[in-house]
């Protein structure tokens, strides 16, 4: 037995050290791609303007393409190298851009058949790595994971295995290769490479990868993409591509190598801009580093639902009932009013008075409330209203002057209305009745205009009940923005719109002047990141819009971000039995509006790859309650261990310490509190003292997130808290990729074994 292992493992160590002679190769070529980049770019900079567009133009690739290399390649890849397939000789003959054959399916005479069964020898070997890198013969060394003839290591299958034969995984650091580990696609198959058979090594580079301890920070999952995971990465992107799947199944993870991709297939036209909508920012923060893991990161922008609109930052969440009027449709009827009715506080002046040809001129209150009422008649924003309004003033008071029938010539008739309109509009008392009467409104000031109970409750007659008016406006006099006053003061700014005004010029750089160079130099004095922010930060539309956990998005959010993608395509990622909202028909309405006409393509992800199935049984049972007749995704690993349950008798902060201490003792990463979001504050005291691998979360902050272990606590408390508590309590259920604890107090009616009354069978 011994002796075998140790004939494993020299095959094994046989087996790195060739996949280290390749990664050695990769690495000098890259060196030369490196120096090759900066002696291009060195060059691009100091020559600057000079040249003729046509060499220009041409340099500019150059510089691109370099840049590219450049910016890429001085990241440090942890693993920059991860994937080999071997496969069998191809129908055709033909070769694609990177070098690869392009035949899917294998030759007919690939396989062969003697006395001993089916032989056939390895035509191809391909490496599969972050970016492709062709040798100074323009041979693959590495191809692009995204690449067409990277696809078949994604979607090879035992059962489709193409031309397939062998997919390797390959795990390096830096520059060292540290294992690999091997899927036969074609096991009937006696298969040589070089004369020799075939060697297959080990099994499990996906469990291998899923069982991997959990820090703040999620990671890429580039070398483990399972084949119902790269069909949605690879969609093609005219459409709107919809993907649903249970927690875990890698919907978050599928949107941002779907980035990735995007950006691969077609960068000038994603150079507009991807945007990814996160639920929260701590999903934001927990993602973050996943697309520059993959090499890309200046043309996506993932900002939280929350902080959509520039300058307004959620910081607070609104309780239940507030969060369901203010993510409703019924609230565009109570802004409308709102918008219009915020003109008319403040000093609005009853009375215009002017001197004009020599006359008083006067319009009475009556008078300029009909013309307010002719100029609001249509849906047209407010602030793009003044010019008509000054308009209409100015027709009242021409009428009242007495000088419209003076003249017969219409010439004439004109002349002296225009001498009229430029007398009256630069005198200082109709400027500043303008600025009084009309004032240039921002969505701020309307959102603390509607924190006034009375005046509110005039602008929501008919829409909402008095109840509702009066939560909604005591929660607008609380400090501090809601992640649902974010989307209503997009919509305010929809409704009120901007005035237009000269913009300043900026600065040309020389260098502006090479196309993509910009943005490929890390040395220039912004970074990547920088750029990023200040790219989203002026942008207002995108042109691929990701939206992360979906079913969450209320109608109001819903038309924020439609109005970020009004020309984009779209790909669209939820679970309905994760969702916090409580109107889910109101909300697919909204979304149909911001999605537009597009040709939709559906994709279910059916496999739980986050937990191990015995807590992933325990979920189910909250998901037959909340959603009866869903069926939760399929887990993949096992661990042995079930969820252990303990009873807080009396004292809540006790139990949860101490079970998460012991769960900090079990695992090596990250322990997450899960609490009834009105608990949040009081939960992270509870955990002081204990290190910055346990947090403390509420509910719903637990969104998309993971953690090794998870305490959950009072099932019964975060149920109840809304509506939606049912799917929320799932959603918290379902975090943990190795241990699960929950804690129970009175409300949660344990049995005699700790489990809440929610978790029974
Ligand atoms: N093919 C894969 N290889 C390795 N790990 C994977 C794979 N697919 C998903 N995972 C891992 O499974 C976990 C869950 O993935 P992810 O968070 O994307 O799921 P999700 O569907 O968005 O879940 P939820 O709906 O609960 O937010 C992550 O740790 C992710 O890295």
């Amino acid at each position: 037995m011994a002796a075998q292992e140790a004939a494993v493992d020299s095959v094994r160590d046989r087996e790195i050290l060739v996949e280290q002679d390749h990664l050695d190769q990769v690495y000098r070529r890259l060196e030369e791609k490196i120096h090759e980049a900066e002696f291009l770019m060195d060059d691009a900079a100091k020559r600057g303007q000079v040249g003729t567009p046509g060499a220009l133009a041409e340099r500019d690739a150059q510089v691109f393409r370099a840049g590219i290399h450049l910016n890429r390649l001085n990241s440090e890849f942890e693993d920059f190298l991860f994937g080999r397939i071997d496969l069998l000789l191809g129908k055709d003959g033909k070769k694609g851009p990177d070098g690869a054959y392009t035949s899917v399916e294998p030759a007919e005479d690939a396989v062969r058949t003697d006395e001993t069964g089916q032989y056939a020898d390895i035509a191809e070997t391909l490496h599969i790595g972050r970016i492709g890198v062709l040798d100074s013969d323009y041979a693959p060394l590495v191809i692009d994971w995204r690449a067409p003839a990277a696809a078949p290591f994604y979607r090879s299958t035992p059962v489709d295995p193409g031309r397939v034969v062998r997919r390797r995984v390959i795990r390096s650091k830096g520059r060292r290769v540290l294992g690999v580990e091997d899927d036969l696609m074609r096991p009937e198959l006696t298969a040589r490479l070089g004369g020799a058979m075939l060697p297959v090594i080990g099994d499990g580079a996906l469990m291998a990868a899923l069982g991997q301890a959990r820090t703040h920070t999620m990671r890429d999952i580039v070398s483990s993409i399972q084949a119902e995971q790269d069909l949605v990465i690879r969609a093609p992107a005219a459409s709107v591509t919809e993907v649903s799947g249970g927690p875990g199944t890698g919907k978050t993870a599928v949107a941002l190598h779907r980035a990735a991709y995007l950006l691969y297939q077609d960068r000038r036209r994603y150079a507009g801009g991807i945007l990814v909508v996160s639920p929260t920012p701590l999903l934001v923060a927990y993602t973050e580093g996943v697309l520059p893991s993959l090499g890309e990161e200046g043309q996506v922008a993932i900002r939280a639902v929350g902080s959509l609109v520039d300058g307004a930052e959620a910081t607070t969440y609104d309780d239940p009932a507030v969060a369901r009027v203010k993510g409703s449709l019924r609230m565009l009827k109570v802004l409308r009013k709102a918008a219009r009715g915020a003109l008319e506080l403040g000093d609005t002046p009853a009375r215009l008075r002017v001197v004009a040809f020599g006359r008083r001129l006067e319009l009475e209150n009556d008078e300029l409330r009909r013309i307010r009422h002719n100029v609001l008649g249509g849906t047209a924003p407010v602030n793009l209203l003044r010019p008509r309004a000054r308009r209409l003033l100015l027709d009242a008071l021409y009428a009242k002057s007495g000088a419209a029938g003076r003249h017969t010539d219409p010439e004439l008739a004109a002349e002296l209305r225009s001498s009229f309109d430029d007398d009256v509009s630069s005198e200082d008392s109709f400027i500043d009745f303008l600025d009084a009467w009309w004032p240039e409104l921002n969505p701020r000031g309307v959102l603390a205009a509607m924190a006034d109970e009375r005046r509110l409750g005039r602008w929501a007659r008919r829409v909402l009940n008095p109840g509702e008016v009066r939560r909604l406006a005591r929660s607008l006099r609380r400090d501090g923005l809601s992640v649902h006053d974010v989307a209503v003061l997009d919509e305010l700014q929809a409704i009120l719109g901007v005035p237009v005004r000269p913009r300043k010029k900026r600065e040309a750089h020389p260098l502006d002047q090479l196309t993509g160079l910009e943005e490929l130099m890390p040395q220039r004095e912004e970074s990547q990141r920088e750029r990023a922010e200040r790219l989203a930060a002026e942008r207002t539309e995108y042109a691929h819009v990701i939206v992360d956990e979906a079913q969450d998005l209320t109608p109001m959010q819903w038309r924020m971000v439609g109005r970020r993608g009004r020309h984009a395509t779209w790909t669209i990622v939820g679970d309905p039995a994760q969702s916090s909202w409580s109107d889910p028909d109101e909300a697919a309405e909204a979304r149909d509006d911001a999605l537009g006409t597009r040709p939709r393509r559906r994709f279910e992800l059916t496999v739980n790859y986050r937990n191990p199935s015995e807590v992933a049984e325990l979920a189910a049972r909250v998901l037959t309650l909340a959603m009866p007749g869903m069926v939760a995704p399929r887990a993949v690993r096992s661990t042995g261990l079930r969820p252990r349950f303990a009873v807080a008798r009396d004292d809540l902060e006790r139990t949860v310490r101490q079970e998460t201490q012991r769960l900090l003792d079990e695992v090596d990463g990250t322990v997450g509190v899960v609490v009834a979001m009105d608990r949040r504050e009081e939960a992270a005291r509870w955990l002081d003292g204990l290190g910055d691998r346990a947090v403390a979360l509420g509910s719903l902050e637990a969104k998309g997130l993971e953690y090794d272990a998870t305490v959950v606590v009072s099932p019964a408390e975060i149920a109840d808290e809304s509506p939606a508590g049912l799917r929320v309590l799932y959603v918290a259920l379902t975090r943990a990729t190795q241990q699960l604890t929950v804690v129970s107090g009175r409300r949660d009616e344990p049995d005699a074994d700790g489990v809440p009354d929610l978790l029974r069978d």
